[in-house]
């Protein structure tokens, strides 16, 4: 693989590591991914030979960081990427390069990008198709009528919402709190611009929006419907939804699990079905474009956006970037004073922009500083629980 690097300055804040134990990266690093890997192997019955992969993977990621196999087809990708990280204990590398490695290794591990027969199994497959048979997911779907049919902004605003707080539903995070989906979410956003989106799409417009998709299931539902309100009422004349090219994360949604959340949709009919028939149809006639790119896999922050990406994220109206993970490479993985300017920090991006985030890990920016003061008095979870959302713009490029 190949990715030129449009070099951008990177971000002053000290990087997050996961070396503190009892920190929140030191949880995901030595519980969750041993955990994960667990789980994997409970729901996919690999053969002895990838059993004894992931056996050496449980070893590997105890220890420190090691070189991808010489014969991995992005071998020399993350020799670069992994240069300075060699070696080192695993806990005291930058939290979102490990994360990210580690996933890169499980599916190393699984056989993923082989050529035997377990090549491009989806290691997450079953968690992902679970969660589409919850009755959450159900209560979405029956949802969908009243939303389609209220006045033109509510609908689109509780679309918004619904995608938003789609997010929470993040496998990976439910593993290390399955709690979490009971913990009532606090629907008074820590930041909010949303009337700032709604100006940068206004009806009637020749809108190019393009959507950093984050999770399968619940998340994308939420995604999709959205997507169909903007082309419904000509917020947007296209939308280009960005997916990853591979498993990642454990539900970042690929293109397969586009296809099954349509079909899904389909089959349920009703107004899902019909949301699900005219997405299928702006497929077809090319105004909801799907794309994937190796980058979104990777582990850089959007600072390092290939040259080719940037070109054409730049052709957007508005750039909506989904989730956790896709915000900690947006802004930076650090420890930012949270009332730092979330407009400041994104300034380099190519296109005007809007996060949709749930509060899933410790990077905090663009927060109002007597709201500061009373998360950290009420609510001292705030970061990581998965509780609290914001809507960040950033109407134009500096
Ligand atoms: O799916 P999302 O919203 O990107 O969340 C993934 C996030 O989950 C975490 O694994 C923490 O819960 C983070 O490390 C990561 O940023």
């Amino acid at each position: 693989m190949t990715i030129d690097h449009h070099q951008q300055p990177h971000p002053a804040g000290a990087a997050i590591v996961s070396n503190v134990p009892g920190s929140f990266p030191w949880g995901v690093l030595t519980r969750r991914h041993p955990d994960l890997i667990a789980t994997v192997r409970r729901l996919v019955p690999y053969p002895p030979v990838i059993q004894e992969s992931l056996d050496q993977l449980l070893v590997t990621i105890d220890g420190t960081v090691p070189p991808l196999p010489a014969d991995a087809h992005d071998e020399a990708a993350w020799r670069e990427w992994a240069a300075p990280y060699l070696g080192r204990a695993w806990i005291d590398v930058p939290f979102l390069w490990a994360e990210s490695y580690f996933y890169r290794l499980l599916l190393e591990a699984t056989g993923y990008f082989g050529s035997g027969p377990w090549a491009g199994i989806d290691p997450f497959a079953p968690q992902k198709s679970a969660e589409l048979d919850t009755p959450d997911l159900a209560r979405d779907l029956q949802a969908l009528d009243r939303l389609v049919t209220a006045p033109e902004q509510a609908s689109l605003s509780a679309a918004l919402t619904a995608s938003l707080w789609g997010n929470r539903a993040d496998l990976g995070f439910r593993m290390s709190d399955p709690s979490t989906q009971d913990k009532d979410q606090v629907d008074d956003l820590v930041a909010d611009d949303s009337a700032e989106l709604w100006r940068l799409l206004s009806a009637g417009s020749t809108s190019q929006v393009h959507v950093v998709a984050d999770n399968a299931g619940r998340e994308l539902l939420a995604d999709l419907v959205l997507i169909d309100r903007l082309l419904a009422t000509r917020r947007a004349a296209t939308v280009t939804l960005h997916l990853k090219p591979h498993p990642y994360y454990v539900s970042d949604a690929t293109t397969t699990d586009l296809l099954q959340v349509l079909r899904h949709m389909k089959a349920t009919g009703d107004t899902a079905g019909d949301i699900g028939a005219r997405l299928n149809a702006a497929i077809s006639d090319g105004r909801l474009k799907v794309r994937t790119h190796a980058f979104w896999c990777s582990p850089l922050t959007f600072h390092e956006l290939p040259t080719g990406l940037a070109t054409e994220l730049a052709q957007a109206s508005v750039v909506i970037i989904k989730g956790d993970l896709n915000y900690r490479r947006l802004v930076g993985d650090a420890h930012w004073d949270p009332t730092t300017s979330f407009q400041s920090l994104t300034s380099y991006f190519p296109a005007p922009l809007a996060a949709l985030r749930t509060l899933k890990s410790d990077v905090a920016v663009g927060v109002d500083p007597d709201r500061l003061a009373h998360l950290e008095t009420t609510a001292p979870g705030w970061r990581t629980d998965g509780t609290h959302a914001v809507i960040h713009v950033r109407p134009e490029p500096s």
